[in-house]
């Protein structure tokens, strides 16, 4: 088990992790979730001390990592996939990572199997693809076959082949009871591969609980609604409508409607009423995306604006309709994904239970680190697979 508490960590003036506490459990795959700089990689680094915290402490079954006997045996880790010496073959590179380990030639050409480079062993890893390194990265941190696994992005740069294999992989992996810890940004990879998720946002904890409840808990159900393409004045009567009765309506970019806060035959009746007819009306429930869209939007260090194309506009000619603006999610419409929170004028976060609030809906931080918080000002906010680590011959 990986365990951190009250873990911080400053570069100067800028707070990375700030009181950060978390359990990583064997057992199952947990994803580490956050916006872009919120300071996963930091922690990681902190977890398999590369980087010393400023204060607070992560320990791997009991012990920091470098107190740890025999790490490399214990812990595994893909980093940065990039982080190999680009004139060596790839063979070598994990020879040279076993030796320094004690662990025996042998399993260097059998990770090579599992990772499905034994082709291209003897070739010099700076010619290998992204993908291909990041299977060397994976390669490299199952060489010691250790009980507790961290990946930084495993899944960048690879073929959607690769993206079902690494899922089967960590599945695989946690299903023997290993601990495996990984952070990525695809969130409809870490719906399908992560069993628990623990998101930060600025470097403070945002959630920790299972899959399951944090979409629920960050999302709210909704319909869609569709009315005929080729009357877009039903659609306006029925947003009307629906609106007068107390629902909120969104535009969906398809065309339908998305409607919280009134039940399915409660919009069907006011259709009837306002006579208007329905192509569609079905529930649905968020998606992870959006379900963490909601979650992460107070905590997101960067922003695009919309393009606006200063002087490069052509002019329309005579009579012509500038382009109807569809809106896009993300794209200078921050509340996109983020309809009204599920609670009423409540915490649009959910929250681990019992938990003082924070910035951000973060636990606040009681005798964390012993300094005011550096973003208390800050803006508003198994089913077991195959045994996919061990070569196809040996299962
Ligand atoms: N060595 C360093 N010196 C100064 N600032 C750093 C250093 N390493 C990280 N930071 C800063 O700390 C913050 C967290 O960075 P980190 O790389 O941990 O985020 P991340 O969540 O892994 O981001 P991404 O998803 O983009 O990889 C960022 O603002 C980053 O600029």
């Amino acid at each position: 088990m990986i365990e951190a508490v009250g873990l911080t960590k400053r570069y100067g003036a800028k707070t990375a992790v700030y009181n950060l506490s978390f359990q990583v459990r064997p057992g199952a795959v947990t994803g580490f979730l956050g916006p872009n700089g919120s300071g996963k990689s930091t922690t990681m680094r902190m977890i398999l001390g590369l980087d010393n915290p400023t204060a607070g402490q992560v320990t791997i079954g009991g012990h920091p990592y470098r107190r740890l006997p025999n790490a490399p045996r214990q812990v595994g880790a893909l980093l940065d996939a990039k982080a190999v010496h680009g004139g060596r073959h790839a063979r070598n590179h994990l020879l040279s990572l076993a030796q320094l380990s004690g662990i025996p030639a042998r399993r260097v050409d059998e990770v090579l199997g599992v990772v499905g480079l034994q082709e291209v062993a003897k070739k010099r890893s700076k010619g290998f693809s992204l993908g291909m390194g990041q299977r060397l990265g994976i390669a490299a941190a199952l060489l010691g076959d250790p009980q507790v696994l961290l990946f930084d992005e495993p899944i960048n740069g690879l073929d959607p082949e690769g993206i079902l294999w690494v899922r089967n992989l960590m599945k695989a992996l946690a299903a023997e009871g290993r601990t495996v810890f990984v952070s990525s940004h695809l969130m409809s990879e870490m719906a399908v591969t992560a069993d628990h998720l623990i998101v930060i946002g600025r470097g403070q904890l945002l959630a920790d609980m299972n899959i399951r409840d944090f979409i629920s808990a960050n999302s709210a159900d909704f319909a869609r609604v569709r009315t005929p393409d080729s009357e877009p004045q039903q659609r306006e009567k029925l947003t009307s409508a629906l609106t007068e009765a107390g629902g909120q309506v969104l535009p969906e970019q398809d065309g339908a409607l998305r409607v919280m806060g009134l039940p399915l035959p409660r919009i069907s009746d006011l259709a009837h009423d306002a006579d208007v007819r329905l192509w569609e009306l079905s529930p649905h429930q968020a998606s992870l995306e959006e379900a963490y869209m909601r979650m992460t939007q107070g905590a997101v260090d960067y922003r695009s604006t919309s393009d606006q194309r200063a002087g490069l506009q052509q002019e329309l000619p005579p009579g012509a309709m500038p382009p109807v603006q569809v809106p896009v999610p993300g794209q200078g419409q921050p509340g996109w994904y983020a309809p009204p929170p599920p609670q009423q004028g409540g915490q649009p976060f959910a929250m681990p239970q019992g938990q003082p609030a924070g910035p951000y809906g973060a636990p606040a931080a009681p005798g964390g680190p012993g300094e005011p918080n550096p973003y208390a000002q800050a803006a508003p906010a198994p089913h077991a697979a195959p045994d996919m680590t061990k070569p196809e011959d040996a299962r």
